[in-house]
């Protein structure tokens, strides 16, 4: 499906569906272009610095204020109750997509959260997997989504226009911007970081200099497109973690214009410029940051999202996978394909890790021996792709995570059989 798009991070986008449907020169001039209605879309409070400010301009069939009173319907597995927090390190293989009829938001099941969901910070972790394509709409009203796709590409059918992302791909979408999630495979399966707190943007590069990592221009957004449908539509909303739902007469995907930067995108990890040692030892994960949600202290983020693309490993004299470490960051990790190379077993595509702050991590012991092993000859890692979200708060797992049968037993074991190797001499 090749979609008409836009590019660059963060741009103060203009699109229209139909000539002149962009009033110019005004935002909300007194009669809009083909009797549309002008509605401001916000995604930041109106008065943070202008570095700061997402809004965009939505010029719509019907304004979004004409619509009945919410009602709350079941939520399945979202946002169900966390289990008490544990230090405990904890690895899920991955769920199945269910054989009944469930569409994405039905699908949703939420692994851990930094927060309640009446708390609204932090982040919260949920997984989806369906099997069918939504015929309702749907809006967050508690974050910001950050999706990954690992089975099965997602036609996203959003207010500013149609986008898809498929595995290898992330897609962003503004909170509170409302959209339908189809399935052009019949199936899809992946990974939410839902982002309560600042939206997030192209980490700073430092003495990297001015390119390098997610490059601004790779970041594509939809061109507008519309639906006019009069027909009842039922829209659900996620409020502080509770799913409510009201029916329209309409179809709410009805912008047929719009500008300004408060917009979905998506980015291919493959146009990720990966940077990493050419002498040696091996740097840390921020390195590979593709977005970040800054926090309140400088450089401890409210979450980062990291990704462990194919690449080239050349250190010299190093022990070249993911170091033994205690992060006092919280690292959840999600497998999109291939292997991972701190982990030789047990961490499947679809599964999750969770490694709480301060919790000693690192490489397997099968993956420790075969680098202390290893011929550090210059060696392609290919064909995988992995990912962290970073959070600066403990993230809890859901009761029903701790529950589930794919919560590995014995997780801790992977680190077992490390043999003693200390002898007295150097
Ligand atoms: O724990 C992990 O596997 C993620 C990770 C990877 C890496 O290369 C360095 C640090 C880190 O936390
Ligand atoms: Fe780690």
């Amino acid at each position: 499906m090749d979609l008409a798009m836009q590019s660059g991070f963060g741009n103060e986008f203009a699109t229209e569906a139909l000539p002149g449907a962009l009033p110019p020169g005004r935002n909300s001039p007194q009669k809009v272009p083909y009797g549309l209605y002008a509605e401001q879309f916000s995604g930041t409070a109106f008065t943070v610095p202008r570095a700061e400010a997402r809004r965009s301009w939505l010029y719509r069939i019907r304004p979004s204020a004409g619509h009945g009173a919410f009602r709350p319907i079941d939520q399945g597995l979202l946002c169900g109750p966390l289990a008490p927090p544990t230090p405990n390190r904890l690895r899920w293989d991955p769920l199945p997509i269910p054989e009944d009829p469930t569409d994405f938001v039905a699908g949703l099941t939420t692994i851990g959260a930094t927060a309640a969901g009446e708390a609204l910070s932090g982040v919260t972790i949920h997984l989806y997997r369906a099997n069918r394509s939504m015929e309702r709409v749907f809006m967050d009203s508690d974050g910001e989504l950050l999706l990954v796709p690992e089975q099965g590409r997602l036609l996203l059918a959003t207010e500013c226009g149609r986008l898809v992302v498929a595995p290898g791909q992330i897609a962003v979408i503004p909170v509170g911007m409302k959209f339908r999630v189809e399935l052009p495979d019949g199936t899809a399966r992946g990974y939410v970081a839902e982002n309560h707190g600042a939206a997030l943007r192209l980490p700073d590069l430092g003495p990297i200099g001015a390119n390098g990592l997610a490059n601004p221009r790779d970041f594509r957004s939809p061109v507008a497109w519309y639906e006019d449908r009069d027909e009842p539509c039922e829209l659900v909303q996620k409020y502080l973690g509770q799913l409510w739902a009201t029916t329209l007469g309409h179809s709410p995907l009805d912008v047929v214009a719009w500008h300004g930067n408060n917009a979905p995108y998506v980015y291919d990890t493959r146009d990720f410029m990966a940077i990493n040692t050419v002498s040696f030892d091996h740097p840390d994960p921020s390195i590979f940051t593709v977005l970040t949600s800054p926090g309140a202290a400088a450089g401890v983020a409210n979450m980062d999202f990291v990704i462990f693309p194919p690449r080239w490993m050349v250190a010299e004299a190093t022990f070249r996978p993911p170091w033994f470490h205690r992060n006092v960051m919280n690292e959840c990790m999600g497998l999109i394909h291939g292997v991972y190379d701190g982990k030789a077993q047990g961490f499947a595509p679809g599964g999750v890790s969770l490694h709480p702050r301060l919790s000693g991590h690192g490489p397997d012991a099968a993956t420790t021996e075969r680098a202390i092993a290893a011929e550090l000859a210059p060696h392609k890692l290919e064909g995988t792709l992995a990912f962290m979200f970073e959070t600066s708060q403990v993230i809890r797992p859901s009761a029903f995570a701790m529950a589930a049968p794919q919560l590995q037993p014995s997780y801790d074991a992977c680190w077992d059989g490390l043999p003693k190797r200390f002898t007295g001499a150097p």
